[in-house]
C-alpha cells in the first residue's frame, strides 16, 4: 500500500486499525493538485489514523491501486463544476475538452444564464425560507418575521491591527495538503477572532470592538423590526409572566414542526428566563436564510442527487444520494451513518453525513421514515433549559438517552463568515462556524458560512462546554449539496445519558485529545476559566 510519512506529530487513534500487511483503511480522495513536474497527486483521507492536531489526510502521488476512489473523485469534481456553473455564471469553469467534453456543454450555459436572470430579479429584502419562521410570522403578523443582522462598520485598521486571534476549527483545519510543511501537533491559530470549537464545526466568539451601525446591504430597517418585536413582547408580558410567555411561544414553534416540548426551569435563583429572549425567535429545525443565501437551499432539482429506494433506504451502495459521500467501509464502499435510528460513530473527522433529500416525486423516493433521515427528523425528546450553578443556562433531556441518540441540530441565522466581524459582541458566544470539512490553504475553498444563534435558534444554543462531554457534533447535509459548504451541525449522545443530566459538548475537542495524550493543555487565546467541574477539566474554555 502507499507509504505514509509518519513523524513524531502523528498518532494512531486505533492500534488495531491496519491489517496484517500494515494497510490502513482510507475513506476517499479529498483533494488534488499538480506537482512541479505537472503530474497530479491526490489528498487522501484515512479512516482510523490521524495526527494529534486532528488532521487525517496525506498526499499520494499514485492512485493506481485505488482506481475506484479515483473515478469517484473525478465524478464528484464534475458534479461540483456543474453546481458552480449553476450558482454563479461568472465562475471560471475548469474543463478539459480532451478528457471531459461534457462539462461545459449547452445545458451548463443555459443554467448559468438562468441563474444570472434569477440574480437580476432578486429583491433586496431578507426573507425566511423555513417553516419555523413562517409559523412565527403568522403568530406575529404585524412585525417583520425575520431577524435582521445587526451590523457595524468594520474598522479595518482596528481589525487588522488587533491582536485578536482565532483557533483553528476542531475538525481538521490543517490538512496534510500543506505541501511544504508538516502540520503542527496543536491546532493552528487563525488570524481572525474566535472561540469555542466543536468537532465538526466550531462555536466561536468575537473580541471587543465598539458597535457601530452599518453594512448597507444588510438591511433596510433592522432596528424597527426588533423594536416592534420587543414592544410586542413587553405588551404580552403584561398578561403572562416572562417564562410562561416564552414557553408558550416555543411550544407553538415546536408543535408546528412536530417536535417535543421545551420547558424553562430555574432552581438556582430568581432569573425567570435566559437573557436576550425578548427578541429571540425559536427555529427548531432549519436555518434562517436571507435572500442573499437562498440559493443554497433552492438549487435546481436536477442538481440534487435523489434516490429511488422504495420506502426506506437499506443499502448505501445502492442509494443514489450516497454517490458523493465519503463515508465508506474499509473496502471503500458507501455505508450509512445510522443503524436502527442511532448514530454509529463510524464517521471519520472531516467527513459529512449525507442524508436523503426532500421526499417527493421530484426528489427522493424514500419516505420520511427512511433509515437515512435521522438528524432531519423532528426531535422526540423533551428538553429543559435550566439554570446551572456556574455556567448560566444549560440544557438537559427529561428522559434517558441511549448512545447514538441524535438530539437535534444547531440552528440560527446563516451568515457568510466574513460578515461575522460586523456582528455585535453580544452574539459572540452563540456563533458556530460551519468549518467541519474546511482545509487550511485549500486552493479554492469556496464560500464559508457560520450560524448566529443570538437572535434566533433553538435549545442547542444553551448547550454548555464540558472537558468531559456527553455529546459530540457532526456535519450533516440534506436539501442542499455538500459543495455549498452549509451543512447542518447535529448533536449526538456519545454515551448513555441518564435523564436530567446536563447535555454538554467540548467546544475545543482537539485540545481535549492533546491534553489526554500529553498530560497537559495550553489555554487558548481568549480562553475563560472553565466551570465544567469534570475530573479532567482543562481549566479553561475557549470563547
Ligand atoms: C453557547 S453559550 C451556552 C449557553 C449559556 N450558558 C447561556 O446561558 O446562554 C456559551 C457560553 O456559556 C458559558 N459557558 C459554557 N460552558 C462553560 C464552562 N464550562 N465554563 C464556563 N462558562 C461556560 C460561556 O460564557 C460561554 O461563552
Amino acid at each position: 500500500m502507499w507509504e505514509e510519512s509518519t513523524s513524531s506529530e502523528e498518532t494512531w487513534s486505533d492500534a488495531d486499525g491496519g491489517n496484517e500487511q500494515g494497510e490502513w483503511p482510507v475513506t476517499g480522495i479529498v483533494g488534488e493538485e499538480l506537482t512541479q513536474a505537472q503530474s497530479p497527486r491526490y489528498e487522501v483521507r484515512w479512516d482510523q489514523w490521524h495526527r494529534k492536531d486532528g488532521t487525517n489526510t496525506t498526499w499520494q502521488p499514485d492512485m493506481e491501486d485505488r482506481r475506484d476512489l479515483l473515478s469517484k473523485w473525478k465524478r464528484k469534481q464534475r458534479y461540483k463544476r456543474n453546481i458552480a456553473a449553476a450558482r454563479d455564471p461568472s465562475i471560471k469553469i475548469m474543463w478539459d475538452p480532451a478528457h471531459d467534453p461534457t462539462v461545459h456543454n449547452r445545458a451548463t450555459d443555459l443554467k448559468a444564464q438562468a441563474r444570472r436572470e434569477k440574480l437580476d430579479n432578486v429583491e433586496p429584502e431578507l426573507t425566511s425560507l423555513n417553516w419555523d419562521a413562517e409559523c412565527d410570522r403568522s403568530l406575529r403578523c404585524d412585525e417583520d418575521p425575520v431577524p435582521r443582522l445587526r451590523t457595524r462598520r468594520t474598522d479595518s485598521a482596528a481589525v487588522e491591527g488587533s491582536s485578536r486571534s482565532r483557533h483553528s476549527p476542531a475538525s481538521p483545519a490543517v490538512r496534510s495538503g500543506n505541501k511544504d510543511s508538516k502540520p503542527s501537533s496543536s491546532p493552528s491559530v487563525r488570524s481572525k477572532p474566535l472561540s469555542q470549537t466543536a468537532s465538526s464545526a466550531s462555536l466561536r466568539s468575537l473580541s471587543k470592538t465598539p458597535d457601530r451601525p452599518t453594512r448597507a446591504s444588510s438591511s433596510s430597517s433592522p432596528s424597527s423590526s426588533r423594536n416592534t418585536r420587543k414592544d410586542n413582547f413587553a405588551l404580552s408580558s403584561r398578561l403572562l409572566p416572562p417564562h410562561a410567555l416564552l414557553e408558550k411561544k416555543w411550544r407553538q414553534a415546536t408543535r408546528n414542526v412536530s417536535a417535543a416540548s421545551i420547558t424553562i426551569v430555574n432552581e438556582i435563583d430568581d432569573e425567570e428566563v435566559p437573557p436576550h429572549m425578548e427578541e429571540f425567535m425559536y427555529t427548531e429545525q432549519k436555518y434562517i436564510v436571507g435572500k442573499e443565501l437562498e440559493f443554497i437551499f433552492t438549487l435546481d432539482e436536477d442538481l440534487f442527487l435523489r434516490c429511488e429506494c422504495y420506502s426506506s433506504c437499506q443499502d448505501a451502495t445502492k442509494c443514489h444520494c450516497q454517490t458523493n459521500s465519503e463515508l465508506n467501509d474499509t473496502m471503500g464502499k458507501n455505508i450509512f451513518a445510522y443503524s436502527r435510528g442511532l448514530f454509529t460513530f463510524r464517521v471519520p473527522r472531516g467527513v459529512e453525513v449525507i442524508e436523503c433529500n426532500k421526499a417527493s416525486q421530484f426528489f427522493c423516493h424514500c419516505d420520511a421514515n427512511c433509515a437515512n433521515r435521522v438528524a432531519q427528523r423532528p426531535r422526540d425528546i423533551a428538553i429543559e433549559i435550566f439554570k446551572t450553578k456556574h455556567c448560566g443556562w444549560g440544557a438537559r433531556a427529561v428522559e434517558d438517552l441511549p448512545k447514538g441518540k441524535v438530539m437535534g441540530m444547531f440552528t440560527g441565522q446563516l451568515v457568510r463568515r466574513e460578515h461575522i466581524e460586523n456582528l455585535p459582541d453580544s452574539h459572540a458566544n452563540y456563533i458556530f462556524d460551519l468549518d467541519g470539512t474546511e482545509a487550511k490553504g485549500e486552493a479554492n475553498p469556496g464560500d464559508k458560512y457560520s450560524v448566529d444563534a443570538f437572535e434566533c435558534g433553538n435549545w442547542t444554543r444553551f448547550v454548555n462546554h464540558s472537558c468531559e462531554p456527553n455529546m459530540k457534533v457532526y456535519s450533516v447535509v440534506f436539501d442542499t449539496v455538500s459543495s455549498m459548504n452549509a451543512p447542518y451541525v447535529a448533536f449526538v449522545a456519545m454515551k448513555y445519558i441518564p435523564a436530567q443530566t446536563e447535555l454538554t459538548i467540548d467546544y475545543d475537542p482537539y485540545a481535549g485529545e492533546e491534553a489526554v495524550s500529553v498530560g497537559k493543555s495550553k489555554a487558548a487565546p481568549n480562553a475563560k476559566p472553565c466551570w465544567c467541574g469534570a475530573e479532567r477539566c482543562r481549566g479553561w474554555v475557549k470563547v
